[in-house]
């Protein structure tokens, strides 16, 4: 059986990442969210993630129970190895990704490929603004790295989401749909 793809979402702070991911596992049941671990404190809201101390997060990293992880706005993000489980049952992932750990994310998957979401600085500030997850200190931060470029050579799809998240979500959907036959 082929392999599922591990579709990395990658975009700015507060595009709308995690929003068009729900969107699309709701839409193609298929589908499969990857549930990240993260050394943030519990229930922060947003997406559901397996929150662990700095310590657990490293001695689960040495002990290999992680596909790939990264560092990034001063915590630690992985993605568990048990994703390779659903891969192999022919089944695509999606994750919510780092622009910086893409080439590694390529290297470390057979089947890999980048959803891409934009928006405008102005929809971005708005967006974290009202999450309000991040107080403002990093919520400029974040905002700071809005334009951090992609790797080259990549299978990336591009998507905006400056409109309705429903008209993302259906173009996302159909973007990843014809390699999905
Ligand atoms: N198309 C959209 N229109 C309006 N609000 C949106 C849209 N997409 C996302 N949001 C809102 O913007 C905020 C940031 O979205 P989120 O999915 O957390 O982004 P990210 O994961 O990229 O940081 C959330 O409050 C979410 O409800
Ligand atoms: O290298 P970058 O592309 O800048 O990404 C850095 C981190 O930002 C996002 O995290 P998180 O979901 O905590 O933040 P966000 O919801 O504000 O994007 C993303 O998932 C990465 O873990």
């Amino acid at each position: 059986m082929k392999a599922g793809r591990l579709i990395a979402v990658v975009g700015p702070s507060g595009v709308g990442k995690d929003s068009v991911m729900e969107g699309l596992a709701a839409a193609d049941p298929s589908l499969h969210l990857v549930r990240r671990t993260i050394t943030r404190t519990p229930e922060l809201g947003g997406e559901d993630y397996d929150s662990v101390s700095v310590a657990k997060f490293n001695e689960m990293a040495t002990a290999g129970h992680f596909a790939i992880h990264w560092s990034a706005h001063e915590l630690q993000y992985a993605i568990p190895a048990h994703v390779r489980m659903v891969l192999a049952e022919g089944r695509d992932c999606l994750a919510n990704f780092s622009r910086s750990a893409l080439l590694a994310g390529d290297a470390a998957f057979a089947r890999f490929c980048v959803l891409n979401i934009t928006a405008q600085s102005k929809t971005l500030a708005a967006r974290l603004a009202a999450r309000g997850r991040e107080n403002e200190a990093q919520i400029e931060r974040r905002l700071a790295q809005a334009t951090k470029p992609l790797p080259e050579g990549l299978n990336v799809k591009t998507v905006s989401n400056d409109g309705p998240l429903d008209a993302t979500i259906a173009q996302a959907l159909s973007l990843l749909q014809p390699v999905r036959v």
